[in-house]
């Protein structure tokens, strides 16, 4: 951000600091002047510390930023992740959904429905055990995604959270770590040959991914005394590196593209999504890709101040830059979204933890904060407490629905207090006259001791994100709100939001201390830290 802007900012925060969000919350009109909607999706930001003017100021920034033509530009597929050259599209794998006029390239639209088609055939093909065409065999139950990161985050969430639209058909799983606790596990629940393997790994280089591909493959192998051509008719592979999923002898039949003009954490939408569709059908998926393209048509044609990833980008820039606040926390109260935090972890920090901008210049401001959180109200009864009371304020996106799956009125609406409870009490608080009228017993010292104890600071922020219902409709358009959260941001902060430089260090130095761990014979570049550990492990091996 320029100088001047962090000054706004700055000036803005300042002004706001003395005036407590209990003042703000006393406005009749609070709610109704900061909440908007989009489709099955309310954002309320009545309790972000921030007032009208403040607000005008954010909203002037991003134009000045040009946000618009940024957004256009990511929709026509301009380069904009610069650092590898690449156009930005995961707008164009659901745009076939959309009610614009399409901005991305005829080509890649062409190429993203042939991709579809082709991952509906298999789907229909395997729903109705006859993919035997694919090379496939019959009798395949259980499904397992083999996959980290970008590749096993969104579609974990979404299968997990829409499990009220499973099929039934499979049974999903998901295998993203190279932990061989797991592996095993999951090779002693299942059995080999009802069971198709999904290799999905962008780069098809991912250590975890291939390790864990080639353990999977022996197993299924023995199953049939060793015949690895049979075997490997029981994996599928997503891949933008299709030659090399060919060389594992997966025909190209059962490889799915993926492209490098998408992110592996924006690629839910493309065949990666593959085990959603199978969890809950084509039709499902294809709503899936409906709700997010409902956000898009939102994000292109609403303006800033309607603009509910652009108002959640200012929110969180302003809590970030303006008020100074370094983590963030998601708390959905739906057990069905329990994977979200981690989901969007990777979505806002892996896509905006940078220091420096394009031009390798520093950044003359923080970005992302530490995202993190939990499924409310277990969070509630783990580390609410140093929310509440604690020094630092986290400011929070509490998420909930509106209609549950379900008949137990009671249990949701006590769901549903605990959430509004927890966003008006981080905001209120409870002052120290309150706290003291409450502590009747004792005298006056033990009095004041316990009402210090008992009063809440309150001024902490939130927004609650309402879903009317959750659906593959309103799941996809949650996620696609993020998204171009984060593509706000990142206009902001002036950073690319689509390389992710910082992981590749732990990843090269892994592989070299690999056959350090496994001979023994630790090189003397090696720290003492390191060999210490290396040591300590091969004794006790
Ligand atoms: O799909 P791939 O290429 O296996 O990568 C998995 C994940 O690894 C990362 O590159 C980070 O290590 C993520 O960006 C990506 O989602």
């Amino acid at each position: 951000m320029l100088a001047g802007q962090l000054q706004i900012l700055a000036r803005e925060a300042a002004r706001l600091t003395p005036i407590h969000l209990r003042e703000l919350l006393a406005q009749p009109q609070r709610f109704a002047e900061f909440s908007r909607r989009a489709g099955p999706l309310l954002l309320d930001f009545s309790k972000q510390k921030l007032d009208a003017a403040a607000l005008d100021a954010l909203g002037a920034i991003a134009t000045d930023c040009g946000w618009e033509q940024r957004r256009d530009a990511m929709f026509r597929g301009d380069i904009l992740n610069a650092s590898e050259q690449r156009p930005v599209l995961h707008t164009a794998l659901r745009g076939a959904e959309s009610r614009l006029p399409p901005l991305a390239p005829a080509a890649v639209r062409e190429e993203v429905a042939a991709t579809l088609q082709r991952m509906g055939a298999l789907v229909d093909a395997l729903e109705l055990d006859e993919a035997g065409a694919f090379g496939i065999p019959a009798g395949i139950t259980d499904v397992v995604n083999l996959g980290i990161g970008g590749s096993d985050l969104g579609p974990r969430l979404a299968v997990e959270a829409l499990s009220a639209f499973h099929s039934g058909r499979f049974r999903c799983h998901f295998l993203p770590n190279v932990d061989g606790h797991e592996t095993a596990a999951l090779m002693r629940r299942l059995d080999p040959r009802t069971t198709v393997v999904l290799l999905v790994s962008k780069s098809f280089t991912t250590q975890e991914t291939l390790l864990n591909g080639q353990v999977l493959r022996q197993w299924i192998a023995q199953a049939y005394g060793g015949d690895d051509a049979k075997a490997a008719g029981h994996f599928i592979a997503v891949s933008a590196n299709v030659e090399a999923a060919a060389k594992l002898g997966i025909p190209q039949q059962r490889v799915l593209p993926m492209w490098d003009f998408v992110g592996g954490r924006y690629s839910v939408w493309s065949a990666v999504g593959l085990v959603l569709a199978l969890a809950i059908g084509m039709p499902n998926f294809r709503a899936f890709l409906r709700g997010a393209a409902l956000m898009d048509d939102h994000f292109r044609s609403a303006p800033w101040r309607d603009n509910l990833p652009v108002l959640a980008a200012l929110i969180g820039v302003w809590n970030r830059n303006g008020l100074g606040h370094a983590a963030h926390g998601v708390i959905p109260y739906l057990d069905g979204l329990t994977e979200l935090p981690s989901f969007l972890q990777q979505l806002e920090m892996e896509s905006l933890g940078k220091r420096v901008r394009a031009d390798g210049g520093e950044l003359a401001q923080a970005t992302v904060p530490v995202v993190w959180g939990s499924v409310g109200t277990n969070a509630q009864h783990a580390y609410f407490q140093a929310l509440h009371q604690g020094s630092d304020t986290v400011p929070l996106d509490l998420l909930g629905v509106v209609r549950p799956a379900h008949t137990l009125k009671d249990n949701h609406d006590a769901l549903l207090s605990n959430l509004l409870a927890q966003g008006a009490a981080f905001a209120l608080g409870k002052t120290q006259a309150q706290a003291l009228a409450e502590a009747s017993s004792g005298g006056e010292a033990e009095r004041l001791a316990l009402a210090a104890q008992r009063t809440f600071p309150g001024d902490r922020p939130s927004s609650t994100v309402l879903l009317d219902v959750l659906t593959p409709e309103s799941l996809g358009a949650l996620i696609a709100l993020y998204e171009h959260k984060v593509l706000v941001q990142a206009l902001l902060w002036d950073i690319n939001a689509f390389d992710q430089w910082g992981v590749e260090l732990g990843k090269t130095l892994a592989k070299s201390i690999l056959p350090a761990l496994v001979s023994g014979q630790v090189p003397d570049s090696f720290d003492a830290s390191t060999r210490g550990l290396i040591e300590t492990i091969r004794a006790l091996d």
